[in-house]
């Protein structure tokens, strides 16, 4: 993992869309690392992409994208970003054929052969045309064309969703295999929390527009730890030790700080899943 620079750097970034605001003092994706957004429905993942990719126009604030400000107008950093977001820039009447050609157009470093080797891989039809594919379908195209300009930062919304395990896994051993190399980097938004800790170095999750947590996934799953408690025992736990919880009859399982954890409390270790839930539940993101 290279660390050397920062990939994309967002300072007093605001935007408004309807009763919508999103507002991020400080948001950074290193160089060579994996990042996921994890958020609930309309927390703002795509709007973040959007501002990223340039689709949307800030309201306030500075977006860097490697190095580039304005990456709509910039050529060389276009040619360096490899996205899909929400089907943009697919003309849906074109078959894979058809975008590969019009793609190989675009980009400077189109890499023919691999996009055609990725179109097999998926068992793609290559002259269906996009708007008739089903979704799943829909998701690899986009994933094929993300990936086959050597691309440097590939940044990519939900690009796991709609599909089956199987294809799912083959996503993310794919997405592996590109971050391998030190000077890759993906950002990636997911709601499956399970893709994103296979493949994540860090995370970042977004509620209503806001980033409550950003943290390397491997220290943030050090820092928590889950804890049967019974209902006899709970009044002997300090309160604010307790950031999240969830009460049954007999018993409470409650998500602590690794070091605050009570000697009688049994504790195991968490899934980014599991952390999520406690905290957005009432939960105590400090
Ligand atoms: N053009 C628009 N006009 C008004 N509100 C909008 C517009 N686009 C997005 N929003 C609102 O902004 C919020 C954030 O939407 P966004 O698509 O970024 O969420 P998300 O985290 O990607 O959600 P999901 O997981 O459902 O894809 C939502 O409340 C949405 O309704």
């Amino acid at each position: 993992m290279n660390k050397m620079g920062q990939a994309i750097i967002c300072k007093g970034l605001k935007k408004q869309l309807g009763n919508f605001t999103l507002d991020y003092p400080v948001f950074t994706v290193a160089e060579g690392t994996v990042h996921g957004l994890i958020g609930a429905n309309g927390s703002g993942k795509t709007t973040t992409l959007k501002l990223l990719l340039g689709l949307l126009r800030q309201d306030a604030g500075d977006v860097s994208v490697l190095g580039s400000t304005n990456i709509g107008v910039d050529d060389q950093a276009r040619n360096s970003i490899g996205f899909m977001v929400d089907g943009a820039g697919i003309p849906s009447m074109l078959n894979p054929i058809e975008l590969g050609r019009l793609f190989q157009s675009l980009y400077t470093y189109w890499d023919a052969s691999y996009y055609q080797q990725l179109l097999m891989q998926f068992h793609l039809d290559a002259k269906k045309p996009y708007r008739k594919c089903s979704r799943g379908m829909k998701v690899k195209i986009q994933l094929a064309l993300a990936l086959s300009h050597n691309a440097k930062l590939l940044i990519l919304d939900e690009p796991t969703s709609g599909l089956d395990p199987v294809s799912r896994d083959e996503i993310i051993t794919l997405l592996s295999r590109y971050s391998e190399d030190e000077n890759h980097t993906i950002l990636i938004s997911s709601h499956i929390t399970s893709d994103l800790e296979k493949l994540c170095d860090y995370v970042t999750f977004l509620e209503d527009g806001k980033i409550r947590l950003s943290s390397e996934k491997d220290e943030l799953l050090e820092r928590y730890r889950l804890i049967q408690i019974p209902s006899t025992r709970i009044a002997d736990v300090e309160p604010n030790t307790i950031k999240g919880r969830r009460d049954g009859q007999f018993q409470s399982e409650f998500l602590m700080r690794t070091e605050e954890v009570p000697p009688f409390g049994e504790a195991q270790r968490v899934t980014l899943e599991q952390i999520i839930i406690m905290l957005s539940v009432g939960g105590d993101w400090s």
